[in-house]
Order: structure tokens, then sequence, then C-alpha cells
């Protein structure tokens, strides 16, 4: 039955993706069947080489289907890891720079500078001078991001992905298109196609991005100086992290967030400790603000803010905007509207629990599908999405997909936030406890944060869980395994931590959520 469904198109608004609590484990078997090895037409078609796409292709031919993926950049990696490999004015894209991994190299870089202009001297560590050489830190973090994507294209050797470097487009369900990078057009076929796009950044009305001095995400990795006045405009996880790497480099540093709270889909209690936190680092704040203008006549740009249900308007300087208000789908000349495939009225491409868009045999995952925006789901995506072309189990869930900010200290959660709960009507306990109380947070003398836990009142069951702290993007996996096994905080708590480490603190505070804690 279900691979009869599955030949005609599918009305999407009865079998729709659900975003929320899905657990996809059906047994799937492919309606298309697959390509004999020798046959020129591929079982699996990917189309964009970035977490999602890169991923799905290697996991596809390990599972013996003939693959190949096309990636229109000339580097494997998509928005997350891709390096300019192939500059050249006629291929702007060519030139972007790996956006998770440069920030991840920026965000250490520029902690190591703070931690030693601020921190050393209190644990006896003394210099005469330290000062920022900002092209090293540029090359270094390029340096790490190239050898880390090289090794994309080995791993497609290694498992025998076929890669194609170009442009694609549909032509058919099955045929895709593609304009390569070389010159010349060539038909790629395939019994199944999966859309791994991505996402780009969402410009706003009257704030024209020129990557110079109002920049995106991968401007602003790339800045030639150390702006004397930053502003950046949404204060979700780019805007901080890349606001914390150029405020510890020097810059004035002003975030204009339309809502009334930073990351909005942070938990409260953490969200406040947090915003005090970056306010404490020299970061301001304008909320409920929304920017109305720009004048980038004179030497320094001239924005026009005022409170976002309106009223009074005041003027902010800055030498570089950064736009970082949400990501949206990229979808532009795939050709997705002449093959009907369906899409929301946000551009995203509407799939099933199969990840199967309404044209049989088209698939899609990662940002261009609904769901968070995060490099590790993307990969779950195009693993479970292969996983049900070739007749296997699939199996992503989305109420367990972590969420980390990489500021100092990060901010890290999975499951539901205390809000959540209360709104699920679910009677819950919160256990809390505060790196202040943690024996290895304060040896180090980093001892900003604390560990919340949200637990189901009658069962004990854990609902979520919300730590800031150093490493907290570390920390934050024993809770996701935890809750992936349907754990209580009891089961955490007498599980054994070693000492002195800040996992402790994860045991604390689920002590606290089921009884008390020891050390407070
Ligand atoms: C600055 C920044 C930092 C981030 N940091 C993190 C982080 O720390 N952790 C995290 O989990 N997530 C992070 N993200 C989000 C993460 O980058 C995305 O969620 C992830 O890259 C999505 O993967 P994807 O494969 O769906 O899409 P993408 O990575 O966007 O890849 C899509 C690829 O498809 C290619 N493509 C598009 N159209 C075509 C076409 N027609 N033909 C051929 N190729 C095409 C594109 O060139 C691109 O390479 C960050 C994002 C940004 C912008
Ligand atoms: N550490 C990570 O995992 C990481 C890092 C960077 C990016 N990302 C992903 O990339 C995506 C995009 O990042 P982002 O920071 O651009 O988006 P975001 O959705 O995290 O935050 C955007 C912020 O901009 C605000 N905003 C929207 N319109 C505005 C306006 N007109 N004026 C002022 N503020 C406005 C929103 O209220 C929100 O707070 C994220 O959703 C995230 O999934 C993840």
């Amino acid at each position: 039955m279900a691979s009869l469904a599955r030949r005609k198109a599918l009305s999407i608004s009865d079998f729709l993706y659900r975003g929320g609590t899905v657990r996809f484990s059906a047994l799937g078997l492919s309606s298309r069947g697959f390509a004999s090895s020798g046959s020129e037409e591929n079982d699996v078609v990917v189309i964009g080489g970035g977490p999602g796409g890169y991923v799905a292709a290697i996991k596809a031919a390990q599972l013996g289907l003939k693959t190949t993926c096309i990636e229109k950049r000339g580097a494997l990696g998509g928005t997350c890891l891709n390096v300019g490999c192939i500059p050249s004015k006629a291929n702007p894209l060519s030139l972007s720079l790996s956006l998770c991994l440069s920030l991840c190299a920026l965000l250490h870089s520029t902690h190591m500078y703070h931690e030693a202009k601020h921190s050393f001297p209190s644990h006896g560590v003394k210099f005469t001078d330290v000062e920022v050489d900002l092209p090293a830190m540029m090359a270094q973090k390029d340096k790490a991001v190239s050898n880390l994507t090289r090794g994309i294209e080995g791993l497609f050797k290694k498992n025998k992905v076929n890669y194609v470097k170009g442009f694609g487009k549909f032509l058919s369900p099955s045929e895709i298109s593609v304009d390569t990078i070389e010159g010349g057009t060539t038909v790629i076929k395939g019994k199944n196609i999966i859309i791994a796009t991505g996402s780009d950044v969402k410009s706003l009305p009257g704030v024209a991005i020129d990557e110079k001095k109002i920049v995106s995400s991968t401007g602003a990795l790339a800045l030639a100086e150390i702006p004397k006045k930053l502003v950046v405009i949404g204060a979700g996880y780019i805007g901080l992290e890349m606001g914390s790497v150029w405020l510890r480099l020097g810059s004035e540093l002003t975030v204009v967030e339309f809502g009334p709270n930073i990351v909005p889909s942070m938990d409260f209690e953490i969200r406040k400790q947090f915003q005090r936190s970056l306010e404490k680092q020299g970061m301001k704040f304008m909320l409920s603000t929304k920017v109305v203008a720009v004048d980038t006549s004179g030497d320094e740009m001239k924005l026009t803010v005022e409170p976002a249900s309106g009223g009074e308007q005041s003027v902010l300087g800055a030498d570089v905007v950064l736009v970082s208000a949400g990501r949206v789908p990229y979808t532009a000349g795939l050709g997705l509207d002449e093959m009907g495939v369906e899409m929301d009225k946000a551009g995203r491409v509407l799939v099933n629990e199969r990840f199967t868009t309404n044209v049989p045999g088209v698939y899609a995952i990662g940002d261009v599908i609904p769901g968070p925006m995060l490099a590790h789901k993307a990969e779950e995506d195009g693993v479970a999405c292969v996983e049900f072309i070739a007749g296997k189990h699939g199996h992503v869930d989305y109420d367990f997909v972590p969420g980390v900010v990489y500021t100092h200290p990060e901010v890290a959660s999975v499951g539901k936030t205390e809000d959540q709960v209360k709104a699920s009507g679910v009677e819950y306990r919160v256990g809390k406890f505060p790196l202040l109380a943690n024996s290895r947070a304060k040896a180090i003398d980093d001892a900003e944060g604390l560990v919340k836990i949200i637990a189901e009142k009658e069962t004990d069951r854990v609902l979520g869980v919300h730590i800031m702290s150093p490493n907290a993007g570390e920390l934050i996996h024993e809770p996701a395994l935890a809750m992936q096994y349907g754990a209580s905080s009891e089961d955490i708590a007498r599980t054994c931590h070693a000492h002195p480490t800040m996992s402790e603190a994860v045991k604390e505070a689920a002590m606290a959520t089921y009884d008390k804690p020891i050390h407070i």
C-alpha cells in the first residue's frame, strides 16, 4: 500500500512532515528500485553538498546505491563547511568561506585572546603585551577549515560517490541538468533525487547587503579590519556568536533585536542569565527595536531605529552592520515550481515523514525543509532519507536535536523549555544547579552559569535540559542520550560521574529535580 501511495502525487496537506514530535521509523521500500551497478542512471542524485547533502551521498553509497552529488560552489561542505577553494570573479559563491567552521575557529581564537588579556593575570600568568594579528587569525581559520573540508572529497572517493561540480536544475523528476563549473551542460539521471540546497541569509528591506560595510555572516567572517562600531541586527545564534568575536577584538557592539528577548527559542531563566553575562562582557542590546533605514553616504553609516511597535526614532552610528535576522530556504533556479513541488509560504519544501515531496521520487532534507536549521539535524535527515530510499528504517527525532550557542559561556539545550512544558499542561518539576557550586568550574575560575532540568512530575521522565557553562555544547550530549532513551532525572543522578568535572553539575541538577543536591 505504501509504495502504491507513492506512485501518484500525494496531497502533501494530508501527509505533511510535522516538524515537532516525529519518530521516523516506519519500514520503507523504495517504489523506484535500484540501478544495477554500471548503469548510467543513478539510484540517488543529491543536489547540494552541504552537511545534509554530502552525508546523504556518502550514506547512500555505503548502502550500495549508485550515487551522484551535484554542488555548485566547487567545494563540498555547504554553508557549514565550505571553503572557497576556486576563487573566481565570475563565480562569487566560490569565494564564500566556511560558516559554521570559520565561526567556530574565530570564536576559539578570540576567546584565547580575551582569556590572555583578562583571565591569565588572575591565574598568575603575566605578559608584558598581548596583541591581535588579524591576518594571522584569519589565516589560521582558513587553514583549519581547509584541512577539514578537503577530507570530504576524499570520503567521496573512498565511498565511490560521483561528484559533479555545477548548478543543478530539474528537467523532470528523474533528470537534472547541470551547468558545470568548467562550462557546458550535462544531464544526470536518477531514480531518486534529493534536494539538499540549504539556505541563504534573509535580507531586510532598506538594508542592502554589500558584504563590505553591510555584511551577512559570510562577510563578517572575513572583515579586513576590526570595526570600531559594529551594529548587529538580530540577537539570534549568528548575531551573538559573531558579535562575541568582534566584541572580544575590541569593537563597540550594539545588537538591535526586533523581539522582546534575545534568542527567542531559549529557556527564559537561562536567557536572563545569558543576557546579563553578555552585557557584562560589553554587548549592548536594543530589544523590541527595528532598523528602518541605513544611510551609507558618509564615512560612518547612520542607522535609523525605532520601537518595534512604532514610535520615536533615534540614530545609531556604525562602521559595519551585520544582518543576522534569520535564514531562508534556498531553491532559486532549481525549477521546483515547474515540477509542481509543494512549498510553504516561507519557501520551504514540504516533505512527509519519509522526506518525500508530493512528487514521487523527489525528496528534500536539511535547511530547505521545515525544522531547526542546524548542520547536525541536516546530517540526520540525510541519513534517514537514504535509509528510507534503500528500504531500511530511517530515524530522526526532532524532539532531541540539541542546540548550542558557541559564545562564552556556551548555552546548550535539548528538549522543551519550561514555558513549552507549562503550555503543554503536563505537571513538572524543575531542578537547578549553579556552576558556582561546581568544584571544577571554581578551580578554573570559570563558574558562570547553571544547569536546569525539567522532568515530568508523575514519571520523572526528563523533558528538557538547559545548560549555560563553559563547554555546555559538550555537556549537553549526556542529557540528549538520556532523553533519547527515556531516562528519568533519577537515572541521571544515580549514574556515577567523574570528579572533578563540570558534568557533575548535570548530576547535581538531576538530584535537585527528583530529590536534593549535595553541594548546595
Ligand atoms: C554563520 C553560520 C554559522 C553556523 N554555525 C552552525 C553551527 O555551529 N552548528 C550548526 O549545527 N549549524 C550551524 N549553522 C547552520 C548550518 O550551517 C546549516 O544548518 C547547514 O549548513 C545546513 O545544511 P544543508 O546541507 O541543508 O545546507 P547547506 O549547508 O546550505 O548546503 C547546501 C549546498 O547546496 C548547494 N546548492 C544550492 N543550490 C544548488 C543547485 N541548484 N545546484 C547545486 N548545488 C546547489 C549550495 O552551494 C550549498 O553548498 C551555521 C550557519 C551559519 C550561516
Ligand atoms: N551555533 C549554531 O548552531 C548556529 C550558529 C549560527 C547559525 N545557526 C543557524 O542559522 C540560523 C540563522 O541564524 P540567525 O542568527 O540569522 O537567525 P536566528 O533565527 O537564530 O535569529 C534571528 C534573530 O533576528 C531577529 N529578527 C528577525 N527579524 C528582525 C528584524 N527585522 N530586526 C531585528 N531583529 C530581527 C529574530 O527575532 C531573532 O532573534 C539559525 O536559525 C540557526 O539555526 C546555528
